[in-house]
């Protein structure tokens, strides 16, 4: 009852700061080591608003800085952006995760697909005892190639409407990587953010600093199997050509809850585009996942 209470004043306290519903639930999980999920639900509670205040989070970290964030307020089922009509098919507030119909044409995923296709390798992955990343089929068995502006024009329009839909600098990302999943091909659930204590994370940190949010475009949907699966939230997200995944990770820690990976392959094959957003310009060319 005691710890209840604590609890209880915590949250009152930071309302009473002005902090609003989506910073207290931020707040109270780093504060309490609660994962987001069960800090929305004692915030819930305490402000008895039954969550409605999270329809549109502002979009902040734990400091308060800004995060990478999609506009779905007003209940509206249709995101008119400059060059094109998307449609929210799912969302929720915590963790933040927004997923998009039709954010790419049936024309623009192949022209993706081919523009790629000849320039695809074996992905590599961070492991945290090495600097750079390391091939390791048994966690990612994949072909990757990163995209630039200059590669195609349909490249460019994708990267200014990535950076209309979620309001952040096309700089503060990095470039676009294609993935190229064939029948068996998987990615074991790993968190996108760059682990504290490894090798590779002053390294990456000093070229646009930490990972905040992804955005998942699938660009071929595969005849079974490839489905981006949330370990810890028992959600599986089916790829379908053209529809878009978006998760933000504003602690970058387990409490996030976007433990995630791409489930083996069964038939067919599935082919991915990943933005990874930064705190900061990245000033580099080539990344490694
Ligand atoms: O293949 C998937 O669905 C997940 C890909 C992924 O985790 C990533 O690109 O970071
Ligand atoms: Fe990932």
């Amino acid at each position: 009852m005691h710890y209840l209470q604590e609890l209880q004043q915590y949250v009152e306290r930071q309302h009473a700061d002005g902090k609003n519903f989506s910073q207290i639930v931020i707040a109270l999980a780093v504060q309490s080591g609660y994962s987001q999920h069960v800090a929305q639900r004692i915030v819930e509670a305490v402000l008895d608003c039954g969550g409605n205040d999270c329809r549109l989070p502002p979009g902040c970290t734990a400091d308060g800085s800004a995060l990478p964030e999609i506009d779905t307020s007003g209940e509206r089922t249709v995101i008119e952006l400059a060059d094109r009509r998307v449609t929210i098919a799912f969302e929720q507030c915590t963790p933040r995760m927004v997923l998009l119909d039709g954010f790419l044409s049936d024309e623009e995923c192949d022209e993706l697909c081919q523009v790629a296709q000849a320039s695809l390798e074996e992905a590599t992955v961070y492991d945290a005892g090495h600097v750079e990343g390391v091939l390791l089929k048994s966690v990612r068995d994949c072909d990757v190639m990163g995209l630039a502006t200059t590669d195609s024009p349909v490249v460019a329009v994708v990267e200014r409407r990535i950076e209309e839909l979620t309001a952040w600098p096309q700089a503060w990302g990095e470039p676009l990587q294609v993935q190229r999943y064939r029948e068996n091909g998987k990615f074991e659930p790993h968190y996108d953010f760059f682990m504290k204590k490894s090798r590779y994370y002053d390294k990456e940190l000093k070229f646009g600093g930490q990972r905040l949010a992804t955005l998942i475009i699938y660009l071929r949907q595969p005849e079974a199997g490839g489905a981006t699966y949330f370990a810890n939230l028992g959600m599986r997200v089916m790829p379908r050509k053209g529809s878009a995944l978006f998760f933000a990770y504003p602690i970058p820690s387990a409490q996030s809850g976007t433990l995630h990976g791409g489930d083996p392959v069964r038939g067919g094959e599935k082919w991915i585009m990943t933005k990874w957003f930064r705190e900061g310009p990245v000033a580099r060319a080539k990344h490694e996942h």
